[in-house]
């Protein structure tokens, strides 16, 4: 059992009521999952406000509460404790409860739009290629070195990250690589973290539904490197112009990478092929598995980091010609010479990325053809920017369903249909079931031709209305090219 007040520790409190030296069997911010005689922190989120189940919580057993607002009926047997911004002292308290694995380990944490599981993951591999215990925290999946726990968001919530660093650092690792998305750093999930190093890959289009604005969605991404220490290090996209605005009144060391502009970590592509990038990094010329040139970045922040780390940069670069990558980024097969791509591209400047990769490695004459959707509870205004990129890119498109969630997708489709330039009419058609409009694209490929399947990479599900129905593009569009005999 842990005592209130050492859960507390470092939090900044603005009021208590009752015994802090109570002893508590549990930490939660969900009533429903509160057990007897744990704390319960009232968070107010973004649909409802945690306030209202403090009674609820208690009922279920709670015997402290942690909110910001204290409750007008108080319980004799319940200590309240009273914090200005309750997300923030939830991350913090997590820490304590698990007693601070992060201190007890390299913690590399990666932000940016587009980027992040593909760093986070070619580290884990590199560090693992390096005979590292290594665990990752990401969009895909989460590690402990062999062990894969599933993942239900890029970043879990506080409880949940703490509690795997603690399991990574009982099972011997030495390092976590984590993506922290910008929903997860506004709402204090990486409050309470002891980060070594952080990452900014880059910053487009996207999330602007939950943000409201560009500038509070790059505030958002900055707030992880305003809170770094002055011992970590924080590396950043040279040739991206925010970049620098993420190193403005950070404590921790300025580094940069990137391929255009002057940096500590600087590469230039030698050669980009559908089979790999040639890239030279500090006069060495090293061959790397990923494809397209925001892959050198990638392939840049996490030489960058390894270093940093203090690791040896020719064994580095050796060890990352070797690595594969995440799952369902730029996942090819060839069949009887049609190329399919499954790629996780669903913001506008990942697709264009993928499809400006795809246009620098033909070879003439084949034709692309993008099957693409966006999805829905998600910025809707990526959605005509999309499908215009699309068809910009391709000599056909189809746009179809993504994850719908709670939403219409023949309303997405329509958002979608209404970015399109008229002069790109007659290359588009909209198919609304995914595994249909995938088939569609088999159909009219012929040999040479590319398929891009983007949007939903990795993921081996199509969420429509709450329900997760199985749906894995991969297996979908293999399907399809056997089946229709083009093996
Ligand atoms: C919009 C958003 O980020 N929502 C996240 C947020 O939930 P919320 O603020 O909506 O919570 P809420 O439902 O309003 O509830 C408020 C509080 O009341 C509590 N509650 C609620 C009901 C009840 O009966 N009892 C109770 O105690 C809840 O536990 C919560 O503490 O906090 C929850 C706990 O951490 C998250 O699970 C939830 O993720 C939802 C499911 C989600 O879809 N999030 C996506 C947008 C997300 O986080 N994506 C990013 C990646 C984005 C990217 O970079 O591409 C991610 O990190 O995964
Ligand atoms: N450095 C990069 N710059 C721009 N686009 C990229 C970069 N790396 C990957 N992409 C593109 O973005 C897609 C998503 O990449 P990745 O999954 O690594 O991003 P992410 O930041 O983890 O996304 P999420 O916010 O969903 O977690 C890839 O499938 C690829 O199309
Ligand atoms: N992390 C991203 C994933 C988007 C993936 C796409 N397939 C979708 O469902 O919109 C998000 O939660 O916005
Ligand atoms: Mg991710």
């Amino acid at each position: 059992m842990k005592v209130l007040k050492d859960i507390l520790y470092k939090v900044s409190l603005t009021s208590t009521v009752g015994d802090m030296d109570r002893e508590v069997s549990g930490l939660s911010f969900d009533s429903r999952k509160v057990i007897p005689q744990s704390v319960f922190v009232a968070v107010k989120g973004t649909l409802v406000d945690g306030h209202s189940f403090i009674e609820i919580a208690i009922g279920n057993g709670a015997t402290s509460i942690v909110c910001e607002t204290l409750p007008e009926k108080l319980h004799d047997h319940v200590t309240y404790v009273q914090v200005s911004q309750s997300n923030v002292a939830l991350g913090i308290m997590a820490a304590n409860y698990f007693e601070n694995p992060s201190e007890k380990l390299k913690l590399v944490a990666v932000t940016g739009t587009n980027g992040k599981t593909s760093t986070a993951t070619l580290l884990f591999q590199l560090f693992v290629e390096m005979g590292y215990q290594v665990g990752l925290l990401s969009t895909v999946e989460n590690k402990i070195n062999e062990e894969v726990i599933p993942s239900t968001h890029t970043t879990p919530d506080a409880v949940s990250i703490q509690s795997l660093l603690r399991n990574m650092v009982d099972k011997g690792c030495t390092h976590c690589f984590m993506e922290a998305s910008s929903h997860a750093i506004v709402q204090g999930r990486t409050a309470g973290l002891s980060i070594d190093g952080a990452i900014f890959t880059n910053i487009s289009h996207d999330h602007l539904d939950y943000h409201g604005t560009f500038d509070e969605y790059i505030k958002a991404k900055k707030k992880l490197f305003d809170d770094l220490p002055k011992s970590a290090f924080a590396l950043v996209n040279a040739d991206d112009k925010r970049g620098m605005v993420m190193l403005q009144n950070c404590k921790a060391t300025h580094q940069t990478f990137g391929l255009k502009y002057p940096a500590d970590f600087k590469g230039k592509v030698l050669s980009n092929t559908i089979e790999g990038l040639e890239l030279d990094i500090n006069n060495k010329q090293v061959w790397f598995r990923m494809i397209g040139e925001f892959n050198a970045y990638n392939l840049l922040a996490v030489f960058g980091t390894a270093v940093l780390l203090g690791e040896e940069e020719e064994e580095v670069l050796m060890q990352l010609s070797k690595v594969p990558g995440a799952q369902g980024r730029f996942d090819k097969v060839t069949v009887s010479g049609i190329t399919a791509i499954v790629d996780y591209a669903h913001t506008p400047d990942a697709l264009e990325n993928v499809l400006k990769t795809i246009s620098g490695v033909r070879t003439g004459g084949e034709q692309v053809i993008t099957v693409v959707g966006c999805g829905g509870n998600r910025d809707k205004t990526k959605r005509p920017i999309m499908a215009k990129i699309a068809a910009q890119f391709s000599e056909k498109v189809i746009l179809t369903s993504d994850n719908p969630r709670d939403e219409n997708p023949d309303e997405i489709l329509k958002e979608m249909e209404a970015g399109i330039n008229p002069v790109d009419f007659k290359k588009t058609l909209t198919i609304s079931d995914r595994r249909e409009a995938i088939k569609t694209a088999v159909v009219m490929a012929k040999k040479g031709d590319i398929i891009l399947v983007a949007g939903k990479g990795h993921e081996t599900y199509q969420e429509i209305k709450g329900v997760k129905y199985p749906f894995d593009d991969r297996k979908v569009v293999n399907e399809m090219l056997q089946l229709l005999n083009k093996e």
